[in-house]
């Protein structure tokens, strides 16, 4: 079945109303409704009633629910989060991404600010809690299992990844020989030239509590910096991935690695052989060029073993590779390798205060060009929602890093659905800002 055939892929976009600050009450909020006129799709509508030259603006029907500022996490969980539990159980990946200025609630929505009161958990824990739920009942009823949850966290800056598990070590984002993207950590030479490339950490948890202990630690390292709105931004994209693992796979990925650090030793033997093996073939002329050197036979038994140990070496890794599709696939619980993917963005950048003046004045020149790049993932992004949920046959990934490293969450070999919540401020102050977030969420919402 060609993609042209395919039902079109779910992505639902929500809005969600932050509670004013009490300055802002002060300061006076914006006019806002909502309307929905018997569709299954709703319209927001928004208005600063400041100046005589103020519009009100309505977007198109594009949003599932908007949730207002009385709705907690809890409410905003059984809305988005419980519904697409039974697809994460059958080993299917769930994306949620959180779109929206600085200072309007993205954190607080998905990773939370109280990790202590249920209906306060940001939606990766609330959905952890439910994830090991469903896991300690499946125990129950049918025994055996095993199962964890497997988390990353890592922030995306520019090219590279910072890796939340392992002290935020730098991380390179590259294209592996398979076209998968792949996030390169630290490199370690092990005895007898072996190379390891570590992957970004993925944390094996075997209860909530200890995945609960190890979030709220390693939520301590995100970076911040001075946004244009508020000073304790976050400044990167953060990524969550939860995995739900048992520990064959987890011993298949780590013997993967082992049989990859193996085969670098080897393949390098094998390459400068033969570069050996050609430069004793050929003689420097007086004149600067080369010509073949009648006096030398290549040693080709040498060559054809150093060949023969990579492919060697190179059939180990394919084994490896095949086992760990192996145990996916032969898992007795189709839940193996279910993913929930939680992308908290970094706040959009938005350049103009209410009077049109730049806002930008407490940014340092590397916050400003971070701001710049922060801005065009967010466009590519926006662009691969569209192209995704329309089954477009080319979705544009290599636009940014941010769209490079979500691919694998969007093309897998199972169905995957995706969300996104606009978090939106009723300030008047920062209506410019909420208008684009507004803009942003109904021109992907309406795309479906
Ligand atoms: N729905 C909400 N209910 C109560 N408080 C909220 C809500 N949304 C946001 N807040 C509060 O507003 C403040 C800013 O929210 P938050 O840090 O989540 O913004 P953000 O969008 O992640 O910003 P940035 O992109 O700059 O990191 C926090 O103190 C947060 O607790």
């Amino acid at each position: 079945m060609s993609r042209r055939d395919r039902t079109p892929n779910l992505m639902n976009v929500y809005a969600r109303w932050r509670p004013p600050t009490p300055s802002e009450a002060v300061a006076g909020e914006i006019d806002r409704g909502t309307s929905a006129d018997g569709r299954p799709l709703v319209s927001v509508s928004v208005h600063r009633k400041d100046s005589a030259s103020d519009r009100p603006w309505s977007s198109p029907a594009a949003f599932k629910t908007i949730f207002t500022p009385e709705d907690d996490n809890a409410a905003v969980y059984r809305a988005i989060i419980a519904p697409v539990i039974p697809n994460v159980l059958r080993g299917e990946t769930c994306s949620f991404f959180a779109y929206g200025h600085s200072g309007s609630g993205k954190t607080h929505t998905i990773m939370g600010y109280d990790f202590e009161h249920t209906e306060r958990l940001g939606l990766c824990l609330a959905a952890t809690r439910q994830l090991f739920k469903e896991l300690d009942a499946l125990q129950q009823r049918e025994g055996g299992h095993g199962f964890g949850v497997g988390l990353s966290l890592y922030e995306l800056r520019k090219n590279s990844a910072f890796d939340l598990l392992n002290g935020r070590t730098e991380c390179h984002i590259r294209e592996g020989y398979d076209g998968k993207m792949h996030i390169r950590g630290q490199t370690e030479v092990l005895e007898g030239g072996k190379v390891r490339v570590q992957p970004i950490v993925q944390r094996p948890c075997w209860t909530y509590e200890s995945l609960h202990q190890e979030l709220q630690h390693s939520l301590g390292r995100r970076s911040v910096g001075s946004s244009t709105v508020h000073d304790q931004s976050s400044r990167t994209h953060a990524v969550l991935e939860l995995e739900l693992i048992n520990r064959p796979l987890v011993e298949a990925r780590q013997a993967l690695i082992d049989r990859q650090s193996e085969l670098v030793p080897v393949g390098k033997r094998a390459t400068d052989i033969s570069i050996e093996e050609q430069s004793n073939m050929v003689l420097r002329t007086a004149e600067g060029g080369w010509e073949p050197n009648p006096a030398y036979r290549p040693n080709q038994a040498r060559i054809d073993e150093a060949v023969a140990s990579k492919a060697e070496y190179e059939a180990r890794v394919t084994a490896a590779e095949e086992h760990v599709a192996g145990v996916l696939e032969s898992n007795s619980h189709t839940c193996l390798g279910g993913k929930m993917v939680f992308v908290d963005l970094a706040g959009a950048e938005y350049q103009r205060d209410k009077s049109g003046q730049p806002q930008t004045a407490k940014q340092t020149p590397q916050e400003r060009q971070e701001g710049r790049q922060i801005n065009t993932d967010l466009l590519a992004l926006k662009e691969v929602i569209r192209a995704w949920s329309t089954n477009q046959p080319r979705i544009p990934f290599r636009s940014s890093p941010l769209t490079m490293v979500l691919r694998e969450h969007f093309v897998g070999p199972k169905n995957a659905t995706s969300a996104m919540i606009v978090t939106v401020s009723p300030a008047k102050a920062q209506y410019p800002a909420t208008l684009n977030s507004l803009k942003y969420g109904s021109l992907v919402g309406a795309e479906r």
